[in-house]
């Protein structure tokens, strides 16, 4: 816990950091894997679970909160930390990317975007501006610049353009959130799948001297190894001292082979959404609790886990939950996930530590790909 944002790096082993940013409300474990909490919570996990498992940080979203219950509310309420009661650090993503995914889509040009939201229909415009002061509105810690994520494939020409212009709407930021050395706001790095577009974007950034920046504009659907080559392109020109956010990213071995390439923090959806929808993540791959095949299998997910949810139940009751669709079956696979996630993470942590991620990297493969006995 420190009165400024510092970055420390602890071990390295090949491209792989072991690291720590160091906040005024905690200390977060680099690498590190940020549990989704849209619109103030995780969903279906108390938050005191969510910290019991290992996260330093959640994710909070600036699109979801600023519809419902509104930035100024949120102020008014004590700030998002106060609401929904966790004292320690939150990242906000700035909105853009959830314009484009959620809102139905009315303007985008210079000034920023106009959309209508989700919720009401009602109509909404933000700028850079305004998505940092409703970033400071909720007291987030970590804020992320506006840009605009260019779903692909897309033509070079409109990578370039949505690319140049977050690099512009990133200066704004930076002028927006000023000096606030308790938080940090983080650059975007973008360019789509286009080398020289995204060493552009990165060296551009890193003169804005910045106190983190994020890999954007992947994870939309992309094959993964375009996703791993577009890393490979862009690390290398991200400061080496500042942390490397690789957003909506990922699958356990998304994670495994980006830590492999340099980058420190990461978010996704997939743990709480597909444990909702009743898929597993376990030491040894993936389980979908919907297949028969579980009807009457009394073992637990992973006798050898921490996580009640992994040891103490059968998975033929987690079948006839996510079945029945019972709250209970999202609420168990979300902990269960949540909890293989952490642990991942923390095996990973370890592993950089005493030099032998390569290892460990590969027995992890080995004994998703062996599979469930
Ligand atoms: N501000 C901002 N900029 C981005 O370029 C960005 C790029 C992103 N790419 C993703 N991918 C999410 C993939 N996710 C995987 C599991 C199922 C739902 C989608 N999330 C992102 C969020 C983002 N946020």
């Amino acid at each position: 816990m420190t009165e400024t944002f510092q970055f420390k790096l602890l071990a390295t082993d090949g491209k792989a950091r072991r690291g720590e940013v160091s906040m005024p409300r905690g200390t977060i474990r680099t690498p590190a894997f940020m549990p989704v909490g849209t619109v103030g919570t995780v969903k279906a996990m108390y938050l005191d679970q969510v910290r019991e498992l290992g996260a330093d940080i959640i994710l909070g979203n600036t699109y979801h909160l600023m519809l419902r219950p509104g930035p100024e509310r949120v102020a008014r309420l004590g700030g998002l930390h106060e609401l929904i009661r966790w004292p320690y650090p939150i990242l906000t993503d700035s909105g853009g990317f959830q314009v484009m995914s959620l809102s139905g889509l009315r303007k985008l040009d210079e000034q920023g975007v106009t959309f209508k939201s989700h919720v009401d229909g009602a109509l909404h415009h933000m700028s850079p501006e305004r998505s940092i002061e409703i970033q400071g509105l909720l007291d987030s810690d970590i804020q992320m610049q506006l840009d605009e994520c260019v779903a692909l494939p897309a033509s070079p020409k409109e990578i370039e353009r949505a690319m140049e212009m977050s690099l512009r709407w990133a200066e704004r930021c930076k002028v927006a959130f000023g000096d606030q050395p308790g938080k940090a706001m983080f650059g975007i790095v973008q360019g789509g799948d286009i080398p020289h577009l995204r060493v552009r974007s990165a060296q551009a950034l890193a003169e804005l001297n910045l106190k983190g920046y994020a890999i954007g504009g992947l994870a939309v659907g992309e094959p993964q190894e375009v996703m791993l080559d577009m890393i490979d392109t862009t690390v290398p020109h991200m400061p080496f001292e500042k942390p490397r956010y690789l957003m909506g990213v990922g699958t356990p071995d998304d994670m495994l082979k980006s830590v492999a390439r340099g980058i420190d923090m990461f978010d996704c959806v997939m743990p709480t959404r597909s444990g909702r929808h009743g898929l597993a993540f376990t030491r040894r791959g993936r389980i979908n609790l919907r297949n028969a095949r579980h009807a009457e299998d009394m073992r637990p997910l992973d006798e050898e886990s921490s996580c009640p949810a992994a040891r103490d139940y059968s998975r033929a009751y987690l079948h006839h939950l996510i079945r029945a669709n019972e709250s209970l079956g999202g609420m168990l696979l979300t902990w269960n996930n949540l909890s293989y996630y952490q642990d991942l993470m923390a095996g990973i942590r370890k592993a950089i530590e005493e030099g032998r991620f390569a290892d460990f990297m590969a027995e992890t493969q080995e004994n998703w790909a062996r599979g469930d006995l």
